[in-house]
Order: C-alpha cells, then sequence, then structure tokens
C-alpha cells in the first residue's frame, strides 16, 4: 500500500485555521466529485484513514470498522480493505442492507468483499453486550457510521453502533472517527442522540480524521469531548471560502525601551457590589498582569475598602463613573464583575462616554432587562466607541430573550444574533467559546480546559482582555478578544496537566498569564 500525504495535526498551536459549514463542504465535495472519476475522492479518503490508522494504532494488527448507510461508510469500506491488504485482522460491521448505500460507498463495499474482508450485519440484541469483534482493548475501532448526513438523532442499529463503539473508548481501545464522531452535528457540536444516552450518543473518538474541510461543530460545544486529537486530509482538494475561524496564537508586543506606564493605558473596573467585591479586584490584577500602565478598581459597595493589601499596585477610587467625561474618554473600562444590581446606576455614563467598554455578568443582565440601557448600546455604533460583551450561555440568553438550551444548540448562530442585536464584538464562553463581531468571520477558540470553571475565571478575562486593549486602543474589539481568549484558555492549558484536573483558581490563572510563558 503506498500511502503519501500524511493528514495535518490541527491543534491550539498551530492555527488559524478555515472552518466549513456542512453547507459549504457538501458544495465542494460536490465540486470536487464532478471533476474526477467516481470513487478517485473515496478512495483517498479510505487511504488517508488507512494511513492514519496504522500512525496512531501501529501495534493493533486489529480493527472493527463500523458502516453506516452513507458515503462515510464508503470511506470506512475503503479503509477496512486497504488494512486487509496490509494484513491487519478485520471485521466490518454493517448497520444497513449494503445494497441501499449510495453509488461510490456500495462500490467500495464490492471492493471490501471482493477482497475477501470479513463482513456481517452489526450483532444486536443480547448476543451484542460489551465491545464485539476483537475482544481485546488494543484493537482499533473505525467510526465510519455518519459523518457530514447527519440529520437527525441516530436511532435503532446505528444508536446501539455508536453504544458499542462508546464502550470500546470506555474500555481504552483507540476510536478513529472519519469526518466527524458519529452523531455530533458538524455545525453546532451537538451531539443529537436520544437525550438519555450517555454523552448525548455520539461517538467519542481518540482521533478525529476531519475531510476536505474542518467542521466548526468539532471545537465547540460538546465536539471538544467527541473529537479527540483532530486531524486534517484535503485529499488534495483545494479549500473555498471559510465561512468561520478556528484562532491561533496571537502573537506578543514587544515594549519598546522608551515607554513609560503612560504609554500603556488606563484600565477601570467597575463592580464588586455589597459581598461580591473581589470580583472587581480581580479583574483589576489581570489587568495590570496583561501590562496595562494604571489600573483603577471602583468597588459598587460603598463600605469596600478602596485598597487592596494583596495588589497595592492597584488604585481604589470611589464611584470612578462620575469622573469627568475627559477621563470616561480615555481609559479601556470593564463593567460587570460581581456589580450586582448596583451596576445599573453606573452604565449610563459608562455607555455613554468610554472609547473601549468591555460589559461582563451583571452589566449584561442589567442591561438584558433594561430597554433604555440597550439604546445606548445600540448608540454606541454610531460613534467611534468599540464594546465587547462577554455572556457566558445564561447571559446571552437573557440579552436574546430565548433560553439557554437555545444558545447551545447552536452557538456560532447564538453569538452572531448578539451580534447584530447590540452592534458589538461578542465572547460567548463555554467550551469552544465563539468569538464574534461586525464585519468579520465567527472564530471558534481552541484552548482551555474544564479547569476554567472555577469562581472568578470570567472576571480575569474581562480585566486581561481590558489590560491587552488599554495597550492597543486602534485594535478592534474582535481583535483583541481573539488575541485574549486564546491566551486566557492556554494559561489553563498549562496548568490543566500538573493539576490534574483540579480547578484552576483565579488568582492563580492571573500568575500563569502574567508569567506570558504561553506560546
Ligand atoms: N462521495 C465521496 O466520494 C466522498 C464522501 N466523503 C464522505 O462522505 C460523507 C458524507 O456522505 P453522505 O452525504 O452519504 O452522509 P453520511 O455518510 O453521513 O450518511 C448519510 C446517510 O445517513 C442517513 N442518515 C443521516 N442521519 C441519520 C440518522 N440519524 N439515522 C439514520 N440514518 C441517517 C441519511 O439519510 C443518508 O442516507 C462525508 O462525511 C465523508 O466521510 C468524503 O470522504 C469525500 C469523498
Ligand atoms: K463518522
Amino acid at each position: 500500500m503506498t500511502i503519501s500525504n500524511a493528514p495535518l495535526h490541527v491543534h491550539a498551536g498551530n492555527g488559524p485555521w478555515p472552518l466549513h459549514s456542512a453547507a459549504a463542504s457538501q458544495a465542494l465535495e460536490r465540486r470536487a466529485l464532478a471533476q474526477v472519476a467516481p470513487m478517485t475522492l473515496m478512495e483517498a479518503a479510505g487511504l488517508a484513514v488507512a494511513r492514519l490508522a496504522l500512525a496512531i494504532a501501529p501495534q493493533a494488527g486489529r480493527v472493527v470498522v463500523w458502516v453506516g448507510p452513507g458515503n462515510n461508510g464508503g470511506d470506512g469500506l475503503v479503509a477496512a480493505r486497504l488494512l486487509h491488504g496490509r494484513g491487519w485482522r478485520v471485521q466490518v460491521w454493517t448497520t444497513g442492507d449494503p445494497a441501499a448505500l449510495p453509488a461510490d460507498a456500495h462500490q467500495a463495499w464490492q471492493r471490501a468483499q471482493a477482497a475477501g474482508v470479513p463482513m456481517a450485519p452489526v450483532p444486536l440484541g443480547p448476543e451484542a453486550q460489551g465491545p464485539v469483534g476483537f475482544d481485546c482493548s488494543r484493537t482499533l475501532h473505525i467510526d465510519a457510521l455518519l459523518g457530514l448526513g447527519l440529520r437527525r438523532a441516530p436511532a435503532g442499529a446505528l444508536a446501539q453502533a455508536i453504544a458499542q463503539l462508546q464502550a470500546a473508548a470506555a474500555g481504552g481501545a483507540p476510536v478513529l472517527a472519519i469526518d466527524l464522531p458519529s452523531g455530533l452535528h458538524p455545525d453546532t457540536g451537538c451531539a443529537l442522540g436520544a437525550a438519555d444516552a450517555p454523552w448525548g450518543g455520539a461517538v467519542r473518538a481518540t482521533d478525529t480524521l476531519s475531510l476536505l474541510t474542518l467542521k466548526p461543530g468539532l471545537f465547540t460545544a460538546q465536539g471538544r469531548d467527541h473529537a479527540g486529537r483532530v486531524w486534517l486530509h484535503r485529499l488534495g482538494v483545494p479549500a473555498g471560502p471559510a465561512d468561520a475561524v478556528l484562532s491561533g496564537p496571537p502573537a506578543w508586543a514587544a515594549r519598546p525601551h522608551g515607554h513609560h506606564k503612560g504609554s500603556h493605558g488606563d484600565v477601570a473596573v467597575v463592580g464588586g457590589a455589597p459581598g461580591m467585591v473581589g470580583a472587581a479586584w480581580l479583574a483589576a490584577s489581570a489587568a495590570l498582569a496583561a501590562g496595562a500602565g494604571r489600573v483603577y478598581c471602583s468597588p459598587l459597595d460603598p463600605e469596600a475598602a478602596l485598597l487592596d493589601p494583596a495588589h497595592p499596585g492597584l488604585m481604589g477610587r470611589s464611584a470612578w463613573w462620575r469622573e469627568p467625561a475627559s477621563t470616561l474618554e480615555t481609559a479601556t473600562v470593564v463593567c460587570g464583575c460581581g456589580g450586582g444590581e448596583a451596576v445599573q446606576a453606573a452604565l449610563p455614563p459608562l455607555l455613554a462616554a468610554t472609547p473601549r467598554l468591555v460589559l461582563d455578568a451583571d452589566a449584561l443582565n442589567a442591561i438584558a432587562t433594561a430597554p433604555a440601557l440597550q439604546a445606548l448600546l445600540q448608540a454606541r455604533t454610531s460613534s467611534e466607541a468599540q464594546t465587547l460583551l462577554t455572556p457566558h450561555p445564561l447571559e446571552a440568553a437573557r440579552l436574546l430573550g430565548c433560553s439557554t438550551a437555545e444558545v447551545q444548540a447552536d452557538r456560532v448562530a447564538a453569538a452572531q444574533a448578539l451580534v447584530a442585536r447590540y452592534g458589538a464584538a461578542v465572547v460567548l464562553k463555554g467550551s469552544g467559546s465563539v468569538i464574534a463581531a461586525p464585519g468579520a468571520l465567527p472564530h471558534i477558540n481552541p484552548t482551555g480546559n474544564a479547569a476554567l470553571a472555577s469562581a472568578g475565571t470570567g472576571d480575569v478575562l474581562a480585566g486581561w482582555v481590558a489590560g491587552l486593549w488599554a495597550q492597543a486602543p486602534g485594535a478592534s474589539a474582535g481583535e483583541v478578544a481573539r488575541q485574549a481568549v486564546w491566551q486566557h484558555g492556554r494559561a489553563a492549558d498549562l496548568h490543566e496537566p500538573a493539576a490534574r484536573g483540579a480547578p484552576l483558581r483565579a488568582e492563580a490563572l492571573i500568575e500563569v498569564l502574567a508569567l506570558r510563558a504561553l506560546g
């Protein structure tokens, strides 16, 4: 078997990568198929799969290929035939009638049959308890059940095959998904299986080989939990225009020797209602770590101290939003961060006067319920002022007047809907944060992990982005957000292996960010 053209390993450190929706990928596939002889692309896809199988499980020698009703199954059948030819022990399980396969996949089935590949309908019912096939955790499983053609929740034989693949993965077997983990929606990253099915009824792969294009769903919502390592093989087909982008690592701006603190901009943090003052100090401290020249912290709790002994470099200011317009007009401002209901009083002057405004948490909740504040936010689009909203899914749902489930059902669309409604750039937080901005392709962030699911990490992001923005006031909200979100997640990735899944405390996150060893 001669195999050339290694797939590309897609990871957080080597982006940016163009992403293509199912519709864009299918259009590309149709154009490519029209230009080559039948089976050319499917043979190339199967070859790429077989090659990656050899690379990720070189000692396995045994493979179970799970074949679904479409051309994704055809790719699997080609790979099965090639690995059989290589001397591997191969078992193909089919979930439907091979006679009903589409033309290319049917031909792949005939070729596999002619080559003597063992193939049979997937065992169902009681005889299918536990992983079927070769009873060994080293057996490689290839998921060729469903790809781009997924339209609805897998049921029947497909759902049972997915459950078998999950069991194999849970037993430690490598699982290579072709194009997409079966059951995962290519655009949204939602697992479409029955609500009560484990892991949403979608395959959990150790590796996914995406063909022709990278699909957004691999990187957001449940995508990262299902895809494992992601590889791309373009099968020699040039990518068309992208619908979205997987963010790449940003460059650090070096500091000229002649700079002083006044060269690096001012940040003011307005937040911290009674009982939540720490949130404002955390954001302020992150802004200082990001390199802002002067950082003011203005707690909304009138009783709060105006000095944080742990951070003497931060300056407390009572009611900073009542400063003269000339002061408001020069700073980068973060508003939210534990602001409670008290934040409502601060928002009108900030929305009216500040050139760069990051709105987080309670500031977003206040805006969601106050049409007057919404009007002030939308009015900023007619000036040079720029705004960044950093909602988590519940805050996004409040701003859109829908449910959190609706936001999570299509995170990219939800972020774009917020941009359209408020005219601001948006970071929709969560696994695979989405950064959307006026006039720009949506970006999905590839860094970060569940260690960030801890108190205060959102305040740190808001402060960090403001700290970067204060130093680059000419940058757009979207640009600075993409950079900050990548770095914030990367800091958690550096922490995660050492901490073995422990949450990352917000203070520790700031220290990792401040080291700037983020790569
Ligand atoms: N045609 C070709 O030569 C090529 C095909 N490719 C592969 O083909 C795939 C796309 O092929 P298809 O468009 O056939 O799509 P799929 O292979 O994903 O399967 C679609 C089929 O499954 C059915 N289906 C979808 N959801 C179902 C559900 N929940 N329950 C039961 N049946 C369901 C559809 O009705 C359709 O018959 C790509 O993901 C990729 O793996 C690529 O390798 C490029 C080359
Ligand atoms: K698949």
